[in-house]
């Protein structure tokens, strides 16, 4: 007996409609980032739980098929902190860096390479044969030197953590090239004394969009974006120029340190907007991306023509209508 013919409902084609009206809407933006490279920072605090972590891997690989060149750079300190608790290390922060000793390291290297990269690799390539993970260390990828922060007027020792002196973009640009989407986790090695080295993850990120000549650099945490007011108040920021950034940075804490910084970092050599999302909201880099309002905050290049405050609404709009450089373009 043959199967009836089944005829669209009326009511299944009205509520197909806004779908396609979004898809739509996406089209410019797409048209215009066709090819463009857009370095995505996971934050560890961000991998919450394992929908979100499969929505992100959707987001990639949908920005990827709508012919995009994403790279992912991941964290994992809440992870790496939870790991060297089960092996009986110590650990502390000190100027929002991990304070890393030789034991660290290794527990800090088989976190980040071992585990959260082999983790997102396998949740990406659920999607086809799309992820390749690499480390700072493959390839030269992020050479580093010891670096010894300045806390209260004196250069201080944190052990194993990593200052960034060159970047080389060879691997990733070979695997997107190929059209791979890399996977990176911000272990680098020091061509002076050969040790590896720990390089926060936010520092990485900022430092590889900005040798990529990426078009946007988009962290995702666990809040909201930038408060104006941390902890007092939780208004976020939605757009601020690197100039009302730099003011901004000595009143910063914690995570959003390093964070801040690369942002800053990022626009101010050659990445047209960075942006701080809230990764603990499913599919986040398509909403900030495709939505009227966007939902974090956006870093701007000086002159970028905002002459109207750090929330300001000048300037070219982009699919998130906040305006976007990349856009202008
Ligand atoms: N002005 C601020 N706005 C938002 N968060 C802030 C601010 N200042 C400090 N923070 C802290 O920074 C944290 C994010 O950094 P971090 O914990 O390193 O996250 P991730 O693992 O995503 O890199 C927030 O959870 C918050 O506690
Ligand atoms: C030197 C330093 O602090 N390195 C970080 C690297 C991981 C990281 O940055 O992870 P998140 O992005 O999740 O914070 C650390 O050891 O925690």
């Amino acid at each position: 007996m043959s199967e009836p013919i089944t005829k669209p409902s009326s009511t299944r084609k009205h509520t197909a409609l806004p779908k396609a009206r979004i898809l739509v809407e996406a089209l410019p933006w797409l048209t215009r980032h066709h090819g463009r490279t857009v370095v995505i920072k996971f934050g560890g605090n961000a991998m919450v739980n394992d929908e979100l972590k499969a929505a992100f891997a959707q987001d990639v690989v949908f920005l990827r098929h709508a012919g995009l060149r994403p790279v992912v750079v991941h964290g994992g300190g809440p992870q790496i902190s939870a790991a060297l608790d089960r092996h009986g290390i110590a650990s502390e922060f000190k100027a929002g860096l991990r304070v890393t000793s030789e034991d660290a390291m290794d527990v800090v290297r088989m976190v980040l390479v071992g585990q959260v990269q082999r983790e997102l690799v396998g949740l990406l390539n659920q999607h086809g044969p799309l992820a390749v993970g690499i480390t700072g260390e493959d390839a030269h990828t992020i050479t580093a030197t010891k670096h010894r922060p300045e806390i209260d007027g004196q250069l201080v020792d944190i052990g194993r953590v990593g200052e960034i002196t060159e970047i080389d973009t060879g691997a990733i640009e070979a695997l997107l090239a190929d059209g791979r989407i890399p996977v990176v986790s911000s272990i680098a090695r020091s061509q002076d004394d050969g040790h590896v080295y720990n390089v926060n993850a936010d520092t990485a990120a900022a430092a590889l969009a900005a040798a990529l000549g990426a078009e946007t650099l988009m962290v995702l945490t666990d809040v909201e974006g930038l408060y104006e007011d941390w902890p007092h108040s939780d208004e976020v920021i939605s757009r601020l120029t690197a100039a009302q950034l730099e003011q901004l940075l000595p009143e910063l804490s914690l995570g959003m340190v390093p964070k801040m910084e690369g942002c800053l970092h990022a626009v101010r050599n050659g990445v047209s907007t960075a942006r701080v999302i809230d990764g603990r909201v499913q599919h986040s880099i398509l909403l900030e991306i495709f939505t009227d309002e966007g939902i974090g905050t956006m870093v701007v290049p000086d002159g970028y023509g905002l002459d109207d405050g750090a929330t300001g609404a000048t300037g070219a709009t982009d699919a998130s209508g906040r305006g976007d450089k990349g856009d202008a373009a």
